[in-house]
């Protein structure tokens, strides 16, 4: 069914000090092309998996692949350069830089990698078109709304062509007209053909996805009922 797997997690456990185990034995598989939303309790796990597939930080046993290479067992150096062209992510907080404008964060991610060289303004202003924020492109993230910055964020997260694109609660802090901008701008970025990985409350965001993970207590059980 799965042609190729793009994001695997097995037996993944995560602590954060000795007591606090936010991931507890997760495996997960995430197919090329697949649009996936992590759902679950708040403090369920679901930032710590996006983070560890985001190659953020490592799981305490267990490992991650991501387009193939199990990066768990990288430092976190080569970790941050592998991130720059396989991964786009999108947060909460949109982490914007402040002190440059909309069309320089977008440029940013493409100088940083070394890709689309010489073709880095172009490419970000036709990003900033796609999610509506080409006349805004000389504004600074202050002088934006939250949607506002969230549309550039998701254009910043495309900048590299990454075909994993991972969000976490992207619509949390969002009015509901925002909200459904941002939903509809990342089933877009789905139908594009990237594989997109996001953690949600939103269940308008949820309903979206091809497939539903259940997380509770840092375990995947099945959805809509009991441990599974
Ligand atoms: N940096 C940290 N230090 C200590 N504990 C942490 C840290 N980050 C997360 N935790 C704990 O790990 C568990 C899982 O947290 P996580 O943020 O992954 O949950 P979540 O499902 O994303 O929650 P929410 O829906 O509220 O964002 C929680 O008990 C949380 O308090």
């Amino acid at each position: 069914m799965c042609r190729e797997v793009v994001v695997r997690l097995r037996g993944v456990y995560k602590y954060y000090g000795e007591k606090i185990a936010a991931l507890r034995g997760v495996d997960l598989e995430v197919c090329r092309g697949e649009f996936v939303a992590i759902v679950g309790p708040s403090g369920s796990g679901k930032s710590t998996l996006i983070s560890l597939v985001a190659g953020l930080d490592r799981p305490d046993s267990g490992y991650v692949e991501v387009l193939g290479e199990r990066i768990s067992g990288w430092p976190p150096g080569r970790r941050a350069v592998w991130r720059r062209r396989s991964v786009g992510i999108v947060f909460q907080f949109y982490h914007l830089f402040p002190l440059l404008t909309v069309l320089e964060n977008v440029v940013l991610p493409m100088k940083l990698a070394g890709v689309f060289r010489g073709r880095e303004r172009e490419r970000a202003l036709e990003l900033l078109e796609l999610v509506g924020m080409k006349d805004k492109a000389g504004r600074y993230p202050g002088e934006l709304s939250g949607g506002e910055q969230q549309r550039v964020a998701i254009a910043r997260a495309l900048a590299n062509d990454p075909p994993l694109i991972l969000a976490d609660e992207p619509t949390a802090n969002l009015d509901t007209l925002n909200k459904r901008r941002v939903v509809e701008l990342l089933e877009e970025v789905h139908e594009m053909g990237k594989t997109v990985v996001l953690t949600t409350h939103d269940p308008g965001l949820a309903g979206r996805a091809d497939r539903l993970v259940c997380l509770v207590d840092g375990a995947v059980v099945r959805c809509g009922g009991g441990a599974g």
